[in-house]
């Protein structure tokens, strides 16, 4: 009996080196049952050749991947039947409809009874369009039918390498709510990788991310975002006592911005005792937000303030 909390792909140690450069460098994380994991990094951080090892493109130099609770290198039939995924585009007849290209790819696999042909058109919300040939659609349309392939032979984790690329804002906004309500639908693990933070803050559970072929974190999405809380002041400007905050044990980074806005980089739940401080320098607080940071922040701070795209 599998729990909520099951591993579903476990990866620990793994490296690639291809000649002298070693490209994915002691990489291991663990993806549960039903969630959504980014994987994301910069262009070049090694996400694709960590997709081609997963899914037995590629050899590890060394490592272990487990999915589905199977070694892939000893068991790869056993562990690869557990994943759907798209490497890179989807690969469609465009002249054929979208059922057409379910059907034939269904034949070619073995096991694939035709009412899953419907459940999984049901699934990517294709009903409507199921009839007319692939040419006919949006880039954001043979995404759902590539996954709607992947997920014929009814895998317990779905990969997805940058799916993002290429779609317009309504099409990336369409393809989040659309992971989000099949990892609900089917129970299903999803892996994406993105370069683009916003995407991966909005869409994933947890994330792992990756610079230069290397972990510099993992963790859940909220807390990622939650653990580095920064809190703006709005101050009169240019008074000498806001920097005395720099004192105070609990503030980590002080900030000091145009305008009288301060960053405290700080626990939340001191916010009252920072106020007493400035108040104590008798300098005027106009207000005090929340600042939100995102994962850009964090993956800067992660790499020293390397870019992500
Ligand atoms: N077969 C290969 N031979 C030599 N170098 C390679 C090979 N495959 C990948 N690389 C190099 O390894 C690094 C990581 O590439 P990879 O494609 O895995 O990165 P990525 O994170 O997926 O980035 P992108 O989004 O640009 O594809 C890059 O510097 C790339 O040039």
């Amino acid at each position: 009996m599998q729990t909520e909390t099951h591993t579903v792909l476990s990866v620990q140690g793994l490296s690639k080196t291809i000649g002298q450069r070693e490209i994915v460098k002691n990489v291991s994380f663990e993806v549960k049952a039903g969630e959504i994991f980014g994987f994301l990094g910069p262009n070049g951080a090694g996400k694709t050749t960590t997709i081609r090892m997963l899914v037995g493109l590629t050899r590890p130099t060394k490592g272990i991947i487990r999915i589905g609770g199977y070694d892939l290198s000893k068991q790869f039939l056993q562990a690869i039947r557990q994943v759907g995924c798209i490497v890179e585009n989807p690969e469609l007849y465009p002249y054929l409809t979208g059922r057409e290209n379910l059907q034939l790819f269904a034949r070619m696999t073995e096991d694939i009874p035709p009412a899953r042909i419907e459940e999984v058109v049901r699934l990517v919300e294709l009903q409507n369009r199921i009839d007319d040939p692939v040419k006919t659609y949006s880039l954001g349309m043979r995404q759902r039918l590539g996954i709607a392939q992947a997920l014929l032979g009814k895998p317990q984790l779905l990969i997805l390498d940058e799916p993002t690329n290429g779609l317009d804002p309504a099409g990336i906004r369409e393809l989040r709510s659309f992971i989000r309500h099949l990892s609900r639908e089917e129970g299903i693990s999803v892996f994406i990788s993105s370069h683009i933070l916003h995407e991966v803050q909005l869409m994933c559970d947890r994330v792992a991310i990756i610079s230069q072929g290397e972990i510099v974190k993992t963790g859940r999405v909220d807390q990622l975002v939650g653990s580095h809380a920064k809190v703006e002041w709005m101050v009169e400007p240019h008074h000498a006592g806001v920097e005395k905050l720099r004192g105070l044990p609990y503030i980590t980074q002080l900030e000091v911005l145009n305008n009288g806005r301060v960053l405290v980089h700080m626990p939340m739940e001191k916010i009252a005792e920072t106020n007493q401080a400035l108040v104590a320098e008798q300098i005027q607080v106009s207000g005090i937000r929340p600042y939100q940071q995102t994962l850009e922040d964090i993956f800067l701070e992660m790499t020293g303030g390397n870019s992500i795209a």
